[in-house]
């Protein structure tokens, strides 16, 4: 293979803070690895992440805030965006609203419905849901949007498990029903006469950050505790003093049952007229979850029917319930306007929490609260970054050199690595991939976000495969290759002897080089454009096309000529800074030896 530099070649350092190399609506930041929220002194990693960068397309972004933010939050956000506090929407208004925003910061009062990524037009690029859970936002469609949606998951656990405390006291003595009574001029104190806590079991349902610390509370109080939770780690349970048992054992043998996990389909109705069937007679529930995990129909049932004996509720199937439910006018039931992340530190927590959040994922960032994106940690994506870069203009090479693009069906991405597998990451670079093979022949807007999605979408197949090197393992990768399965190439060189397109490229001080096309070595920086000639080797082509291009002032940046063998066909690769007019490339392919030639953009 013969390689030849032209002195124009351009610095092939790929500075970290350089986002104008990346590909357009992408770009990368790189921020201090830990972080500190104020409601907590707990460093949290900080990943970063390949997002869309609204910021750097259309000048300050517009976030709107469309429920109450506390003022630390909302003085953060109004450093970097325009906000737009406006609450109470309509969902019609929401609708409206949305097609001149970037971001949008909910709590659980507004739902986020497929309408609304619809009537965003494809500019609202992150969704801050400050509080943890994200069942009022529709996933499944800001995926398909390429919309991320971030939330702010730690700062309210502390209250909400307080709250959760608050309600078993309160329903454990009649707190709420004697202070009615009294206030209506009543003295009952036979009436309500309580529970104690001390010596009592109380089941956690749902042992993560909010269940535990209400289990760490609840041992304080003396009670036994036990837990369930399928995802929990025993060992996190045992240091807390906590036993993690089976569903049915944890609802049969408590006394007090309190609900910690997400609504989730499997979490939907988890007590139902079954489980509350299978409790101990007697029994107290309280819900600061979600709701929906409770079939409140069956739970008035089992309060009538005396299974269970009292409720404490903060939240509800609908928010507000109705006035006259029979559940909130229950006597025995204790209940809450879904208060529990309502203290003033943690909605100041929150606040900063997804103000940050969301800043991060506007300047394309991401902190660690990504709800539907693949995490990558920062020293990961520092390593990955000219990968990341090379697979990108892999996909759009390949996708350029298909003939009629429509029918492109499976893709095989083979990563050549000395790396155990497990130690090589590839999320990002198939996103990348997906994005460069797309976004040339669509109107799609691609990120880490929706590729996967949008891939599946196409009926795109992308097989990913691992070549096992011997080489050194400093860097992640030795060569990506990209092959096209079952289609025809404008550039019939450019079909490997097992008969797809084949693009190959390797990362050479930091620049993506194309190393192979077809079956042809070649070396050329994956800079500017490319155009490629088939041609019988022999002595003066270089300078022969090289003449064409400098005619029309076009800077050639880099050249390479790969063969099979001296003087039989070669594949000449060249590197140009401008796009040659249509005149100069009619002439490159009518240079008698060159059969045939492509210009591809990267
Ligand atoms: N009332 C409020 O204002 C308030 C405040 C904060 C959190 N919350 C809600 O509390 C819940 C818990 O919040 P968190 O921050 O602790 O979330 P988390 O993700 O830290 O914990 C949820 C736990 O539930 C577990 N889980 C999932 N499916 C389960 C199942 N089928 N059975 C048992 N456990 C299951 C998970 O493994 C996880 O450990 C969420 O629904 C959240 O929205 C409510
Ligand atoms: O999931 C949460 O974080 C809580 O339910 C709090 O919701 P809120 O932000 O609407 O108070």
């Amino acid at each position: 293979m013969a390689s030849f530099k032209t002195p124009a070649l351009k610095n092939p350092s790929l500075s970290l803070s350089s986002k104008s190399r990346l590909p357009s609506a992408f770009s990368v930041t790189f921020r201090d690895n830990l972080r500190f929220s104020r409601s907590s002194s707990r460093p949290h990693r900080r990943f970063l992440i390949v997002t869309a960068s609204s910021a750097s397309i259309s000048g300050k972004p517009t976030v709107l805030v469309a429920e109450k933010l506390g003022e630390a939050g909302l003085t953060l956000l109004k450093q970097f965006a325009n906000v737009d506090c406006s609450y109470n929407l309509s969902p019609e208004e929401l609708c409206t609203k949305i097609s001149l925003c970037d971001a949008l910061i909910v709590r659980s009062g507004t739902k986020v419905s497929r309408e609304v990524f619809e009537s965003s037009g494809g500019r609202l690029k992150v969704v801050g849901r400050a509080g943890v859970g994200i069942d009022n936002v529709d996933l499944a469609a800001a995926t398909e949007h390429g919309c991320l949606v971030v939330n702010a998951p730690t700062a309210n656990t502390v209250a909400a498990a307080e709250h959760g405390i608050a309600l078993l006291a309160a329903m454990a003595r009649n707190v709420a029903q004697a202070d009615a009574s009294v206030k209506a001029g009543k003295w009952q104190r036979n009436k309500y006469v309580g529970v104690s806590l001390v010596g009592k079991t109380i089941a956690v349902l749902g042992f993560g950050k909010v269940g535990s610390e209400v289990a760490r509370r609840a041992k304080g109080l003396g009670m036994h505790v036990v837990a369930h939770d399928p995802y929990a780690s025993a060992d996190r349970a045992r240091a807390i003093g906590v036993e993690l048992v089976s569903f049915e054992e944890a609802i049969a043998t408590a006394d007090f049952i309190s609900l910690h996990m997400p609504l989730t389909p499997a979490t939907n109705k988890i007590l139902n007229d079954e489980t509350f069937s299978k409790m101990k007679k007697g029994v107290r529930i309280i819900n600061v979850a979600r709701g929906g995990v409770i079939d409140e129909e069956a739970l008035v049932r089992a309060l009538d029917a005396g299974i269970v004996a009292q409720a404490a509720l903060d939240v509800f199937t609908e928010e507000p319930p109705k006035q006259d439910s029979q559940l909130v006018q229950h006597e025995r039931v204790t209940v809450t306007p879904h208060l529990g992340a309502s203290t003033m530190e943690a909605q100041e927590g929150v606040a900063i929490e997804i103000a940050e959040a969301v800043v991060g994922a506007l300047q394309g960032e991401l902190a660690a609260t990504a709800v539907n994106a693949p995490m990558v940690p920062a020293e990961v994506l520092t390593e990955l970054k000219p990968y990341v870069e090379l697979a990108e203009k892999l996909g759009r090479l390949a996708v350029q050199l298909v003939a009629g693009v429509s029918g492109i069906k499976n893709v095989k991405v083979s990563y050549a690595s000395s790396r155990a597998p497990d130690d090589l990451d590839t999320r990002l670079l198939r996103a990348m991939i997906t994005k460069g093979l797309i976004e040339p022949i669509s109107s799609v807007y691609v990120n880490l976000v929706n590729a996967d999605y949008t891939a599946k979408q196409r009926g795109l197949r992308i097989t990913e495969e691992r070549i096992m090197t011997d080489g050194s393992s400093e860097s992640p990768l030795e060569s990506i290759q990209v092959q096209i399965g079952n289609v025809e190439s404008k550039f019939a060189s450019a079909i490997s002897e097992s008969g797809e397109i084949k693009v190959e490229g390797r990362v050479k001080d930091g620049i993506a080089h194309l190393t192979k096309v077809g079956s042809f070595e070649v070396d050329v920086s994956l800079e500017g454009s490319i155009i490629l000639c088939r041609q019988v080797d022999q002595p003066g082509m270089i300078g022969k096309v090289g003449r064409i291009l400098g005619e029309e002032n076009v800077n050639v940046s880099f050249m390479s000529v790969g063969r099979i063998a001296p003087r039989k066909q070669a594949v000449m690769a060249i590197g140009v800074d401008e796009q040659p007019s249509k005149q100069s490339l009619q002439r490159i392919g009518q240079v008698p030896a060159i059969e045939e030639f492509v210009f591809l953009k990267l």
